[in-house]
């Protein structure tokens, strides 16, 4: 069926909402078939009180790991990589020998979420490692420390671990880091030309959202939390994007354009997460209220929260984002923008 036309005074009022719950700024940039609807609230930068501009970069956290999912598929595409083989086939002794790329690409290997104890404490923890610069082996090794949550290809158990050794895996496998993979195989194709893989310096690149994290203490002032290496997620959540070369990129992933349609029905493969939600491989589904499903990723990193998920066609994508993080009830906006934006106003 047609989609409804995205509801744009629905969409503001998500946005609106995001800055009533403490973001200093939101903004959503709808792409519709050629057709581009752009909305922004409050503020970029708290210090200069530049206003948000759709057209700023901002870390995009874990939407990274459908980045990293492309290149794997990509690799299983050009019979480098088997889904269902043991990762330690291609990384001998590094796991428990049961757990296969597939499990890792969808959560289900019950590899420990180092980042639970890192940030615990989430101003300190983010203090105490935002200008660390650490190695795959030493964030894997973090988290088999730990026991595992879940019996390897049983059920979701998300965690950045998988996409660490995800990052490995595209390293042994391409015999270059995983910044050279994205933009051979992502983002020049794509020209994407505000999509980055940073790490580990801790600039983005150019005009750029300020991030602002809001400390666990009630009324403590935000934390401006824009520079870090992103070293404790790099293949997990270390690129710095913009809204349209987000849409640019899950558009392109849904028609065909970056991996075979084989390969994109493996990573349209649901794992249950909850009664609406699905984890294929690095890509996330949302059932929406209107019977839509919707395909894509969310992030956090500190000071960023981003939303970006596209129809199943590819047709009309939206990145919504706020400039805050550690704040349940402005990431509680962000799915009403979904809403405005695929179940807009229904046909009359
Ligand atoms: C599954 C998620 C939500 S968490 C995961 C990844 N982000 C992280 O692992 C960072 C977690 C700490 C971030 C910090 N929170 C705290 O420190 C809390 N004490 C904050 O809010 O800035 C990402 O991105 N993913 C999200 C995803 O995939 O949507």
């Amino acid at each position: 069926p047609a989609l409804s036309a995205p509801d744009p005074d629905a969409l503001r009022t998500a946005l609106r909402a995001a800055l009533a719950n403490g973001a200093p700024g939101a903004m959503a940039r709808i792409d519709d078939s050629g057709s581009v609807l752009r909305q922004t609230e409050g503020i970029a930068d708290r210090a200069t009180g530049r206003v948000m501009d759709t057209d700023d970069r901002f870390r995009i956290g874990s939407v990274s790991k459908t980045f990293s999912a492309v290149v794997l598929l990509q690799l299983v595409d050009e019979g480098a990589l088997a889904l269902d083989t043991p990762v330690n086939t291609y990384l001998p002794g590094l796991l428990d020998p049961r757990i296969t790329v597939r499990h890792l690409l969808s959560h289900r290997t019950g590899l420990y979420d180092y980042t639970n104890d890192m940030f615990a404490a989430t101003v300190p923890g983010f203090e105490s490692v935002r200008n660390r610069v650490f190695t795959y082996r030493e964030l894997l090794d973090l988290s088999l420390a730990k026991p595992p949550t879940v019996t390897p290809g049983t059920t979701y158990s998300y965690s950045n671990t998988n996409f660490v050794v995800a990052g490995m895996l595209i390293e042994k496998l391409t015999g270059k880091d995983v910044g050279d993979a994205y933009r051979k195989r992502i983002i020049k194709p794509l020209d994407l030309d505000d999509t980055f893989y940073v790490h580990p310096e801790t600039a983005i690149p150019g005009r750029h959202v300020k991030g602002y994290l809001r400390p666990d203490e009630a009324g403590a002032p935000l934390v401006d939390s824009t520079r870090q290496t992103v070293s404790w997620a790099q293949s997990a959540g270390a690129v710095v994007s913009s809204a349209e070369d987000l849409n640019t990129f899950l558009s392109a992933l849904m028609r065909g354009k970056l991996v075979s349609g084989t390969a994109l029905a493996e990573m349209r493969t649901w794992t249950p997460v909850n009664s609406t939600q699905g984890y294929g491989l690095g890509l996330r589904r949302r059932d929406l209220s209107c019977g839509v499903s919707v395909y894509g990723h969310t992030g956090t990193v500190q000071g960023y929260y981003t939303f970006a998920f596209t129809s199943a066609d590819g047709k009309r994508s939206i990145t919504s984002f706020a400039n805050t993080s550690n704040n349940g009830t402005v990431l509680n906006t962000l799915p009403r923008t979904l809403e405005a934006a695929f179940c807009g106003v229904p046909p009359v």
